[in-house]
């Protein structure tokens, strides 16, 4: 089922079941060479939910801010390729919510525990901000919070489950936006978390 929250908002329900296993086996492989860790915030604080990425370019946060990096500073390594089933996923859902060109460089993986959560934020280190964002969701539901322009703007809430995609983009592109605290909970094929999944293009 698709939904528009937005002229440039599409909300695929379920899209990403037909490939979760390859998708959980793709997830795998990233975290087998570059592990999920839990990076610092510029402020020092340290983000609850834990990263890692995959593509030409990784998302990376730490004393120093946010930015993109080519080498995962864990390993001083380029960061593992970006899955074919991401490529595939991504620009299937993009072209369908009205970005036909787009083609991802980076996808960030995001692995929330229970009592994890991402507050209320911009995605804004992208060269070009025409592009859209793709969001794959596996494992357990979260309540995501798809707020406004502005910080203060109260975001609408909605629920993403597993097999959910979400592309957002044109006007909708630096909305605030954040997920609420994982609930406790045990999925059939992914156990307890919920593995987030955003490609991007970086530059
Ligand atoms: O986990 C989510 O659904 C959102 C992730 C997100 O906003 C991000 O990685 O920038
Ligand atoms: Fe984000």
């Amino acid at each position: 089922m698709m939904q528009r929250w937005s002229a440039d908002t599409l909300h695929w329900k379920g899209l990403a079941r037909r490939y979760e296993k390859e998708l959980m086996h793709a997830v795998e492989t990233v975290f087998a060479d570059a592990p999920p860790r839990q990076l610092q915030t510029p402020g020092g604080k340290t983000m609850s939910a834990a990263m890692t990425n995959s593509g030409d370019y990784g998302w990376v946060s730490d004393r120093k801010g946010y930015r993109y990096e080519t080498k995962d500073p864990l390993s001083g390594r380029p960061w593992p390729t970006l899955p074919n089933v991401f490529h595939v996923l991504a620009e299937q859902a993009a072209a369908a919510a009205g970005y036909p060109d787009f083609r991802p460089d980076v996808a960030l993986i995001n692995q929330y525990q229970p009592g994890t959560a991402m507050g209320l934020h911009q995605d804004r280190d992208e060269a070009d901000f025409t592009q859209p964002i793709v969001s794959i969701s596996l494992g357990l539901p979260v309540i995501f919070l798809w707020g406004g322009l502005q910080r203060r703007d109260k975001p609408e809430q909605h629920l993403l489950e597993h097999g959910d995609v979400l592309v957002w983009g044109g006007a909708d592109r630096l909305r605030f936006h954040g997920v609420k605290k994982l609930a406790k909970g045990t999925h059939p094929l992914c156990g307890q978390q919920r593995i987030n999944i955003t490609l991007r293009r970086a530059r």
